[in-house]
This record gives structure tokens, sequence and C-alpha cells, in this order.
């Protein structure tokens, strides 16, 4: 009889089969769906279940496709995984983890999220941008109002776009913003460069893929360009002539900074990283859900006539929607709510285990990285009646919310790296939904019928929806 220890087996998640260094790339790459990982990874699923391994390159990641194993990861077991996993163009963008999204988890991210809850994304604070809103908003209207006069369709994502950059602009690093278009270009390429699987990241530690890669080399350019507008605005609020400034919210980090309010050195690059978080987190995510909001809406003439009928009632006789009475606006909320569970802009979002722990059944190894498909979970038919179906009304009368609590519906993730920007980024797409449907009439371009509308997201993590005609509404 031998007395030696036998390791204790372990027991991974079941997954597709995988080839000698290409690992699970193949099954995207063959899949009807290579270009939305979120849709590949769902087609995947149904054969192997909620709790999935592939593996990118040389990159081991489970995938986790269902509320009951969201549920273990993010409320169960959140203190293990409440990590996020670095990678080449992960560490490229955020400067090593410098901001809050791509931070590990350690005493400068729990720092930086206080801050974030206490002092930038609270309810006050934005309730303190609400005039910065109501302007744009009315702004927004009155440049549709002007374009559909000349009967042209309208571009709405690429207003909507502009609307959410405007407001994140003026509430981030107030009016003045040099170098503003090239800014919000390279951010838009950042996300787009950085979403999804790349080569780099699937091959982290090759130096060859990486040399062969333009991925990296676009992306570091980007970088360079985002810091050095948001340092020299930085830069520029330390000198003298600089007019004092209290409520954007550089201006609260920089007083932070000076005050050494903070546990850690809140320094100028950690600043300008969490500036970058905001743009890169806060105006597409929004934009995207308004446009969807919109598809969904002119598909479905009834929910339309429904929330138009709402707005139109609780604003009767205004000159223009404000935020005073939006809360009046049950049928809206539960539009945006429908449109978040169908639509979620963040398909999927990464977590890293801390500690092998037990999920399901399954052993997860310290150190993996877990994809949660919010998209799949949404669309799931265990939870959802219709799963495919835009019925705003499922959400009447029950206790469903986006907080975190319930683990079918989960578009801002859950536990103690949710979303912290729910609330500032509802009062911008109830602003925007209810001023649009209260001022103008919504249909489709002539010669393009609902079939025909197109419902399939584009790759990365936005969508492109088609244009819609929008009319002055004959308002009392
Ligand atoms: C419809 C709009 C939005 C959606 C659906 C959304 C969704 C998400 C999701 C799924 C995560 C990952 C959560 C997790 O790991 O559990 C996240 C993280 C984050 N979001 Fe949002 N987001 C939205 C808008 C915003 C806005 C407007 C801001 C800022 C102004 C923002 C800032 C952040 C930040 C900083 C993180 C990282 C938090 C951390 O790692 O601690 N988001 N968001």
């Amino acid at each position: 009889r031998s007395n030696t220890k036998q390791p204790a087996l372990i027991n991974l998640p079941p997954g597709p089969w995988q080839l000698p260094l290409i690992g699970s790339l193949h099954h995207f790459l063959l899949s009807s769906f290579r270009d939305l990982p979120h849709r590949a990874m769902r087609e995947m699923s149904k054969t192997y279940g909620p709790l999935m391994l592939l593996r990118l390159g040389t990159v081991p990641m489970l995938v986790v496709s269902s509320a009951e194993a969201a549920k273990e990861i993010l409320k169960i077991h959140d203190l293990t995984f409440c990590s996020r996993p670095m990678s080449p163009t992960r560490d490229i963008i955020s400067r090593g983890g410098q901001g809050l999204i791509f931070c590990p988890y350690n005493e400068r991210w729990r720092e930086l999220r206080k801050i974030c809850m206490l002092e930038l994304l609270n309810q006050r604070r934005v309730l303190q941008f609400r005039s910065v809103r109501e302007d744009e908003v009315a702004r927004l209207v009155r440049a549709i109002s002007s374009e559909c006069s000349s009967g042209q369709p309208i571009n709405l994502s690429e207003k909507l776009n502009c609307l959410v950059s405007d407001i994140t602009v003026r509430i981030t690093t107030g009016d003045r913003l040099d170098h503003r278009d090239e800014f919000l270009r390279e951010v838009d390429n950042a996300s787009r460069l950085g979403t999804g699987f790349s080569m780099v990241d699937s091959y982290p530690s090759s130096r060859l893929v990486r040399w062969l890669s333009t991925t990296t080399r676009d992306l570091e350019r980007c970088q360079r360009n985002i810091y050095r507008i948001i340092e020299s605005i930085i830069r520029e609020r330390a000198t003298a002539s600089a007019v004092a400034r209290d409520n954007d919210i550089l201006s609260v980090l920089l007083r932070l900074q000076k005050d050494s309010a903070t546990q850690f050195t809140l320094t100028n690059e950690i600043i300008a990283a969490f500036i970058l978080d905001i743009f890169a987190a806060g105006s597409d995510t929004a934009s995207v859900t308004l446009e969807w909001a919109f598809s969904e809406l002119i598909k479905n003439p009834r929910v339309l006539h429904k929330a138009q009928s709402e707005v139109r009632d609780v604003f009767k006789g205004q000159h223009t929607v404000t935020e005073d009475n939006l809360d009046k606006l049950s049928y809206l909320h539960l539009v945006i709510k429908e449109t978040l569970r169908l639509h979620p802009p963040a398909t999927f979002f990464l977590r890293e285990c801390r500690e092998t722990c037990r999920i399901i059944g399954y052993d997860v190894p310290k150190g993996m990285a877990i994809a949660v498909n919010v998209w799949a979970i949404g669309r799931d038919t265990k939870s959802w009646d219709a799963a495919e179906e835009f019925r705003p009304e499922r959400f009447d009368n029950s206790n469903i919310d986006f907080k975190g609590n319930n683990f079918e519906y989960i578009p801002f993730g859950a536990g103690r790296r949710i979303c912290p920007g729910i609330t500032f980024a509802s009062a911008i797409m109830e602003l925007a939904l209810a001023s649009l449907l209260y001022h103008f009439d919504w249909e489709l371009p002539a010669g393009v019928n609902t079939y025909q509308f197109d419902m399939t997201e584009a790759a990365g993590a936005s969508v492109e929806a088609s244009e819609a005609y929008g009319s002055d509404a004959d308002m009392e």
C-alpha cells in the first residue's frame, strides 16, 4: 500500500473539442456568428451547458450562460470573482490597469471605486448635471427638427452618439475639450480594438504574434493620443489662469488629489485613466441602448404608440420635456428595461477567479478568466417566456430590475463590480427617449418595411441600426 497523496482530481467544466495551438478558436471562426462572440458562445453553450470551458489560443476561459451559474459567481462567490483578467490589449489601453475598469481587485481599486460611488457618479452628482442633459437634448431636438423639415431621412445612430458624447464631455471635463473630435474618434477606435477576442490576447506571451499584429500598434497610438489630450487638460487646469470650476468630474478628482484625500496618491496618470474609463464605458453603452430602443419601437408600432401616448399625456401642453415628471413615465421605463434585456450593450463582461473554487459542481482554478454572457442569459428560455420577443409588459408588476439582484437579468453586471454608472446612464436614456417621442413621429425610410429591418448586431460593443424618419409632430 502506498502512502503517496493523490492530487485531488480536477473536475473542469465541459467544452467543445480543442486543437493544439489554437484551442477552441476554430469554433468561432467556423461559426455563422464569427464576428459576434456572444452569439457564437451561446450556440456552443447549447451543447456544453451553462458553464463551458474554452481555450482561446493559449488562454483558457470559462463562459457563463445561465442565471444559476451567474448567481454563484457574482453573488455567492463575489469576492472570489471580483477581479478582471489582464491581457496585452487591456494592459495598453489602461496603462497597466490604472483606471477602474481593468484594475485587478486590490486596495487601489477599492479606493477608486469608493471615490466613484461617493463623489462622482452618485445620485446627487447625477442630479447636479440635469441642466447639461436638458440643454443637450433640447439641442438635439432642434437639430432633428431642422433636418426633417428638408424631408431627408435622419441618421439617428449618429445623432444619439453625438448627444451622449457631448453630455459626457461636458460633465467630465467641462465645456472645453481641445481636440474634441480627435479625442472621441480615438476613444471609439480604442473601444473597437479592445473588444472581442484578438490574436494578441489569445497568445499573450508570443512575441511573434505581437510583432505581426497591427492591433497593439494601433492601440498604442490611440492610447498615446488619448492620454496626451487628457493630460493637457489636466495641466491646463493646474495653471494660475485656469477658470475655477467646482462641479465637473475632472475638477472633483483634482480637488481630491490636492487635498490628499485618498489612501494612495491620486496621480495625474490615474485621473487620466479614470476619465478615459468614463468615456469608454459610458458613451457608447447609453447611445447604443437608445438606438436599440428606437429600432424596437419602430419595429413594434403597438409599443411605439403606447410609449408615445404616455409621454404626450404626461407632458401635455408643455413646450418641452424636462426631468421633472420623468418618473411618471412607467411604460417608458418598461421599454428601456426590455431593451436592455434583449440588447445589452455590453454583451458579455470579464472577471477573473482569485481562488480555486467550485461552481455548479465544477472546479474553477485560480487565475481562470470568466466571460459572463449577459446577452445569452437575457434570452434564456428557462427564465423568459417568448424570450426573443420585445414585450415591455413582461416587467409590469414584476420585481425584476437591473440592480444586480436578479441574475436572469444583469445588463449592468452584479456584485462588487457592478456598473457604477446605472443612475447616470438611466438619466440620459430616459430624457432622450421621452423627448424624441414627444416631439417627433417615427417611421422607417420609404421602401423599408419592418420585415426587412435588420435587427442583428454589428461586430464589437455597439450596433448599427437603420436610418429612421423623424417628422415634427403636430403638438398642441
Ligand atoms: C446602458 C448603459 C450601461 C451599461 C449597460 C453598462 C454595463 C456595464 C457592465 C456589464 C459592466 C461590468 C459589470 C460587472 O463586472 O459586474 C460595467 C462596468 C463599468 N461601467 Fe458601465 N454600463 C453602462 C453605462 C455606464 C456609464 C454611463 C458609466 C460612467 C459614467 C459606466 C461606468 C462603468 C465603470 C467605471 C465600470 C467598471 C466598474 C468596475 O470594474 O469596478 N457605465 N458597465
